[in-house]
């Protein structure tokens, strides 16, 4: 990635101001009343709720927050950066022996587009579970259901072991995290522990080199996340700015290598029928330094159907989502991810049920009561 090629340069409506907003930032949430001394351990109800108050809080008016005291051990966390950075630090030739393509979807790929323009950015992807299943098309009449394994390289040969204990780590994190916002939604704890039984959750370690012209491209785009919830570790360079829901202002994420940044995707978003929002954000990059970060994108089995949850819907706050399979919503995102196309990717509004419709059924229900 040398000078920037037009297929980086972000629309003028699009790119980043140097100038950046610090404002006030996303809530600090301290998770450490969760931390386990003993088995028979449980934290002070009140603590609980406090917390449970401060997640749902998070959730409504962000979209996005930051943790620290999660559990995740510093040298886990340590070990994968190192890997990380040795992985990339070696040729393009060394690291496209474990390119991605249509076939064998995780890997190392250089070349993403988000919303059909470059992102500044490399990427190395591995999924949780080994295979996991997936729909073989997009197309909803094909049943065939595909394996994905993960490609691991040669050098550095540590990166196997480092990427498979961090995942372990942040998979409990994320689990946690699902409880909070289950209790924050006032459902049972474990409500949504079943969805992600045949998860088809995958780790991204991106590294963003600098780039010479910061002010005309994006790290990564734009964008929501798909899934259900992301927790991702950055370095201390920053550069995730994140579009906050009050006033649509694009807001500096204050990077802090302690702490994980928790963001709703767009699941969460539909079962919670729009309690809770799923919210863009985007990358900036910098002329100077490069830049690591691993989201953990925590995502259902593909089999799930993603619709608004019974217990959050009533006659008076009717379902806002047709049920879609997550399935073929991931096919379909993996297969515009390949080429460059000029339409826009499958998103969940296109599944949401018109404002006309939603009133009329609103009238039905208050003609029942
Ligand atoms: O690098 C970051 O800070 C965020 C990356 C991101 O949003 C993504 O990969 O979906
Ligand atoms: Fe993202």
């Amino acid at each position: 990635m040398g000078e920037v090629d037009p297929a980086f340069i972000q629309n003028p409506e699009h790119r980043p101001k140097l100038e950046i907003t610090k404002a006030e930032g996303i809530p600090l949430i301290d998770l450490s009343i969760l931390k386990t001394p003993d088995t028979n351990y449980s934290p002070d109800p009140k603590a609980l709720e406090g917390l449970v108050k401060e997640v749902g809080d998070a959730c409504k008016e962000w979209g996005f927050f930051q943790i620290i005291n999660h559990g995740v051990p510093q040298e886990k966390r340590q070990k994968i950066e190192n890997a990380s950075r040795k992985f990339f630090a070696q040729s393009t030739v060394e690291k496209r022996k474990v390119r991605r393509n249509e076939e064998k979807v995780m890997g190392y790929y250089d070349t993403e587009h988000t919303k059909n323009v470059r992102d500044w950015k490399e990427v190395f992807d591995f999924t949780l579970q080994v295979p996991t299943l997936i729909p073989a098309s997009y197309d909803a009449d094909d049943k065939e259901v595909a394996k994905w394994y993960n490609q691991w390289p040669e050098h550095p040969s540590e990166l196997r072991e480092a990427c498979q204990e961090y995942a372990k780590e942040v998979e409990q994190l994320a689990f946690k995290l699902m409880e909070l916002i289950a209790l924050s939604l006032g459902l049972p704890e474990n409500r949504f522990h079943s969805f992600f039984k045949d998860q088809t959750t995958f780790i991204r370690i991106n590294h963003y080199p600098p780039c010479p012209s910061p002010h005309l491209a994006l790290g990564v785009g734009r964008h929501k996340d798909a899934g259900a919830l992301t927790i991702l570790g950055q370095d201390d360079v920053g550069g995730l700015q994140v579009k906050r829901k009050s006033d649509g202002q694009w807001i500096w994420v204050e990077p802090n290598p302690d702490a994980y940044i928790i963001n709703v995707g767009d699941i969460i978003q539909v079962w919670s029928n729009d309690a809770y929002e799923s919210v863009e954000h985007r990358v900036m990059v910098n002329s100077e330094r490069e830049r690591f970060s691993i989201p953990f994108f925590f995502n259902p089995a593909h089999y799930a159907d993603v619709k608004p949850l019974e217990e959050l819907t009533n006659e008076l706050n009717p379902a806002k989502y047709r049920p879609y399979n997550w399935g073929k919503f991931l096919a379909t995102r993996k297969r515009s991810n390949f080429k460059k196309l000029d339409v826009e990717n499958i998103q969940i509004y296109h599944f949401r049920i018109p404002d006309s419709e939603l009133a009329e059924k609103l009238e039905q229900g208050l003609s029942i009561k």
